[in-house]
């Protein structure tokens, strides 16, 4: 193997999400077959020790593209030379915390890691935001990495993306692999705005094919929205496995390209677009191509979509307030 191996850094690495997602990240799925990687893992002094026996364990595996696994309690030394950083680990919400808590919490952990990132990851750094709020925390890990260009900070929509695309395969009894053009607006929250006006099944117009409005308003779009807390009640604890392969998808497609005649969903830094206020990370249809994101452009939003972005961009904006005045950005 001739290629220099790619460092990607994990937040959270002992964690649920964590465990499901090194495996797959050593075994090539986030950046490809021939490309090897060096673990750079991240944890809370008290996760060391766990985060160490999953490192035996991949260890164990024999990844041939693996090749070398550092653990770290130091956001510094975690994010040195990173490449790609995946930022899972968060502060959950406890009881009795009320939201300006969970997002003061939150600001202790990704102020510094973006002041890390700032300092010492690689030059081509892209930043995957996991952890939750997860829209809120990539804008503060990004405002403090004034050195780093804004667009490498995105936050992740794609299980909400991967979540709708099962819920409309299902109900139009198709592949999964038959529906392009999906969209996920927004905030990654309840709020958030799963759009079939613009998707395709087959390359006919979604919600033309599916033709059942309250299909759309009372099943499909609630459930897609709630899918987190639904995971919750039925499993006990938040959904892990399908996280981790959403952001092995985000990456994957980030750095690989989205395929000609689609695009997919990633919250990342407004430019206006769609009336949604420059400077929110905010989830919009985007494509990329050699390692870059860009919003797709000139999408009609009638009335009905309108009034769901609008709901869910206010959510996002009340939230950067928040943590405005808590001077966390
Ligand atoms: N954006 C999305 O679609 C989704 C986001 N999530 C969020 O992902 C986050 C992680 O979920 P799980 O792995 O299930 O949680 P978990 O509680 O199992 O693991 C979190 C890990 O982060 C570690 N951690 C806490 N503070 C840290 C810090 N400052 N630096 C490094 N590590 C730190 C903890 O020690 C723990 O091992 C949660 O915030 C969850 O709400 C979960 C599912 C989907
Ligand atoms: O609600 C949670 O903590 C987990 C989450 O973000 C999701 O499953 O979408």
């Amino acid at each position: 193997m001739t290629r220099t191996p790619v460092n990607v850094t994990v937040t959270g690495a002992a964690g649920q999400i964590g465990y499901a997602l090194l495996f797959r990240i050593a075994s090539g799925h986030l950046l490809g077959a021939d490309v090897p990687v060096r673990l750079r893992l991240l944890e809370i002094p008290q996760a060391v020790k766990a985060a160490e026996g999953t490192a035996m364990e991949l260890d164990d595996c024999a990844f041939p593209l693996l090749s070398g696994i550092d653990i770290f309690d130091d956001a510094a030394k975690a994010f040195e030379g990173t490449n790609v950083a995946l930022l899972v680990g968060a502060r959950p919400r406890t009881k009795g915390m009320e939201r300006g808590d969970l997002l003061e919490a939150n600001g202790g952990i990704f102020k510094p890691q973006g002041e890390a990132i700032n300092a010492g990851a690689a030059d081509d750094v892209k930043v995957l935001v996991v952890g939750n709020p997860a829209n809120t925390n990539a804008l503060i890990a990004q405002s403090h990495a004034p050195d780093v260009p804004a667009e490498r900070f995105t936050a992740m929509t794609r299980l909400d993306h991967n979540r709708a695309l099962a819920q409309l395969s299902k109900k139009a009894g198709v592949s999964v692999s038959d529906i392009k053009k999906m969209t996920i607006w927004g905030n990654h929250s309840a709020t958030q705005y799963p759009d079939i006006f613009h998707a395709e099944i087959n390359g006919k117009n979604a919600a033309e094919t599916v033709n059942d409005q309250n299909w759309l308003e009372n099943d499909f779009i609630p459930t897609v929205a709630k899918r987190g807390a639904a995971i919750i009640e039925a499993r006990g604890a938040s959904s892990a496995a399908s996280a981790a392969s959403a952001a092995i998808d985000h990456v994957h497609t980030w750095v690989n390209g989205t395929a000609e005649g689609t695009w997919t969903s990633m919250a990342v830094v407004s430019d206006g677009s769609y009336g949604v206020p420059e400077g929110l990370i905010s989830s919009f249809p985007v494509t990329t191509k050699d390692g870059k994101w860009e919003i797709v452009q000139g999408l009609e939003i009638d009335d009905f979509s309108r009034a769901r972005i609008d709901a869910s961009v206010n959510e996002l904006a009340e939230e950067r307030d928040a943590v405005r005045k808590l001077g966390l950005i």
